[in-house]
């Protein structure tokens, strides 16, 4: 069966406290639509669809739902989950927070990852900055045992969960993609400032 290719599996980790914004940022309206709808929207095409979150705390239409592994640990502890969750392949990982994320941005990382070498494990957007962007990237389930033993460490940084060759950067601007996309809502103003852009 080695020609099947492998399942391309959409993970939205939901399970923070949103304690900068004050109340719970995934049901935050933007353009009247709560910001987890526009995240999922996003990934609506992807064959498997799963949401790590508490048990019961939204009801995705859908999205299987999947509880942390380590309840409250952080998005690294989220990437385990969903990397368990996951058919072996590439796992498309985000958050609530990255609204702007379109079908286009998926499909260019998607691309980017079709014939990397096996060592390749990661494959992350650049910022504006020119910083590879460890949240709204894909993530192979090979790296399972690799952040299951970052977690057992200590580590909570989601950055750490690839090793630098590990990944494959994409620069969105040569694709006709802004990485104003890559937007993130931490804060009511943050979220103030995305509604001011227009979409
Ligand atoms: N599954 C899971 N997701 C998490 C956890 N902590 C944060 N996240 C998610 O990771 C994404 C980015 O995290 P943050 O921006 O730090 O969100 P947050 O932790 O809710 O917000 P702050 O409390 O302000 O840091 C969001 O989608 C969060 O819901 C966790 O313990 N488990
Ligand atoms: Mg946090």
């Amino acid at each position: 069966m080695s020609d099947v290719p492998p399942t391309l599996t959409a993970a939205i980790t939901a399970g923070g406290q949103s304690r900068r914004f004050g109340t719970d940022k995934a049901a935050a309206l933007l353009h009247g639509r709560p910001l987890l709808t526009h995240v999922a929207g996003a990934l609506a095409a992807f064959p498997e669809r799963v949401l790590v979150a508490p048990p019961g705390r939204y009801a995705l239409p859908g999205w299987r739902a999947v509880p942390d592994t380590r309840p409250g640990e952080g998005p690294l502890a989220g990437l385990e989950a969903a990397l368990a969750a996951a058919p072996p392949g590439w796992v498309a990982f985000v958050g609530v927070d990255l609204p702007g994320l379109t079908p286009a941005y998926w499909a260019a990382l998607v691309a980017a990852s079709a014939g990397v070498p096996p060592g390749v494990l990661s494959v992350q957007a650049l910022d504006d900055s020119g910083r590879a962007q460890p949240l709204g990237a894909l993530y192979h389930t090979a790296l399972r045992p690799r952040v299951t033993a970052l977690l057992d460490a200590g580590e909570r940084r989601l950055r750490q969960a690839a090793p630098p060759e590990a990944v494959r950067t994409v620069d969105l601007v040569p694709l006709g993609l802004s990485p104003d996309l890559l937007r993130n809502v931490n804060t009511p103003t943050d979220l103030e400032q995305l509604m001011e852009s227009k979409r």
